[in-house]
């Protein structure tokens, strides 16, 4: 992080609790891109004092405000403005800075227009179906009724809550445009090619394997579905779209796009979609939460990695282990009979398989994995990509005895490591979220460095 200064803008999160909140990473990230001085970070602040919070950060010149829950109704009151699309969904996530106090408004469902647009998922004209009736299923029938859906069809499995949507957005609207379906209702749907937003917090980790409709039936009536939930990043609810050929997208770009829309608004900067997707990467990242560890034969992956995985109650995977109990032939014998490029793809088709499924784990991967550029994107998605640093001098005394790496058979090693680092150094060094110098440091100081990165 940038060093903080007497000029430092400071912005935040007010909720309670806030503690796990994503939001730091978002818009802590997005100030290190822009090159903007400013920090984020949180505020737990109890429901009778959200009013002098908000009236004090505004005092202390706060630039801006997120507000989670139990508060986005309650901060209203303490506003001086509130923005129309905000005020017709009752909730505010945003606040921004005016003449006498703050002013709210609603980029969650900004956000979620944003992630749509960016899917080519339109909402004019199409029928939307809603699944749940809470706040964020308020919400975001009224987007779908204010971006002129042809009809939007409320299912839930308690109708008063339904009913009490409908009523208030039809009224809003001055239409009919809102009608309301329990859970078994759905086959009263005509068209064939809705746009479906799972807005329950069913199927949320640790239920994965909850649904709230699990008939096949049901995802035939979709063109596309998007769950508003991101953890797990496929919910059942997407593989169930999946399964019936239909596109599915889960909660996070809607999460980022919320933090860019609030960041745009206090930092009058625009977020270009490279921008975005940088910040992304970093969110998926974090929610897979996996240390990969990179670097020369000999910096200690293999090893380092057993000791973070037994010490720190994590499981362990190494690429090359997985390779060899997958073909049955050590790592000298695949090179010797299939050759490096087939080695070099049974790399590639590991690490897709275990990003679809790792979380919080350590993975080592062998030390010409990261060379390939598709490999690279994929690791950045997984977790902290973690850098062995080891001097040569150090590399030639731990790889002088080895027999099991084929690049290094028959050659002058110092020659090898010379030839090899010239064209992988600046590789690892890019690839990398944290470097860890590996000479002389005992692992517990080595993995102090990856976890205060
Ligand atoms: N930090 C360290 N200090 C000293 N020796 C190490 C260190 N890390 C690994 N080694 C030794 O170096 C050799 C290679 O380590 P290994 O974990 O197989 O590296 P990699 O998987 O990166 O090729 C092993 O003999 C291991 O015991
Ligand atoms: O650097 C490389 O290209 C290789 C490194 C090895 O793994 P380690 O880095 O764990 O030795 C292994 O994947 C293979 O021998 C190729
Ligand atoms: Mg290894």
């Amino acid at each position: 992080m940038k060093e903080i200064k007497g000029t430092t803008k400071l912005c935040g999160l007010v909720g309670n609790p806030v503690e796990h909140s994503i939001s730091p990473l978002i818009h802590n990230n997005l100030s290190k891109l822009k090159d903007i001085d400013m920090v984020y970070t949180t505020f737990r602040v109890e429901d009778e004092d959200v009013d002098s919070a908000i009236k004090g950060a505004y005092a202390l010149g706060i630039v801006g405000l997120n507000v989670t829950v139990p508060h986005k109704q309650r901060v209203m009151e303490s506003l001086v403005a509130i923005d129309p699309l905000a005020k017709a969904i009752g909730a505010v996530n945003t606040l921004v800075r005016d003449e006498k106090g703050f002013k709210g408004y609603n980029t969650d469902i900004l956000g979620l227009e944003r992630e749509l647009m960016d899917e080519g998922l339109s909402i004019k004209n199409k029928t939307c179906i809603i699944l749940g009736a809470g706040g964020a299923a308020g919400a975001i029938t009224f987007l779908c009724a204010s971006r002129e859906a042809k009809k939007v069809f409320v299912i839930n499995r308690s109708l008063d809550k339904a009913n009490s949507i409908k009523e208030a957005v039809n009224a809003h609207f001055n239409s009919d445009i809102v009608e309301v379906l329990g859970l078994d209702e759905y086959e009263r749907i005509e068209d064939n090619d809705c746009l479906c937003i799972q807005c329950t917090s069913v199927g949320l980790y640790p239920n994965v394997e909850d649904v709230i409709i699990s008939d096949d039936a049901f995802y035939k009536k979709l063109s596309a579905g998007v769950d508003i939930i991101y953890n797990p990043y496929r919910t059942r609810f997407m593989k169930l779209c999946n399964k019936a050929g239909k596109k599915a997208y889960n909660g996070l770009k809607m999460l980022l796009y919320q933090g860019v829309c609030a960041y745009e608004l206090w930092t009058d900067t625009k977020i270009s979609a490279s921008e975005c997707q940088k910040i992304y990467t970093k969110m998926r990242a974090h929610m897979a939460g996996n240390i990969i560890l990179i670097g020369f034969m000999g910096s200690g992956k293999s090893t380092f990695g057993k000791w973070i995985a037994k010490h720190k109650d994590m499981e362990f995977i190494d690429t090359d282990d997985y390779i060899e109990s997958k073909e049955n032939m050590s790592i000298n014998e695949i090179f010797e009979t299939k050759g490096e490029e087939y080695f070099r793809e049974l790399e590639t088709s590991v690490v897709k398989e275990l990003q679809a499924k790792l979380t919080n784990c350590v993975i080592s991967v062998g030390g010409g994995l990261v060379v390939k550029p598709e490999n690279q994107k994929l690791l950045a998605n997984m977790g902290k990509v973690v850098y062995l640093e080891t001097p040569k001098c150090e590399l030639i005394k731990r790889l002088s005895s080895s027999n099991n790496r084929p690049l290094l058979k028959d050659v002058n090693l110092s020659d090898r490591i010379d030839e090899l680092m010239e064209k992988r150094e600046e590789i690892y060094k890019k690839a990398a979220t944290v470097k860890v110098d590996t000479a002389n440091r005992d692992f517990e100081d080595m993995y102090k460095d990856i976890i205060n990165s």
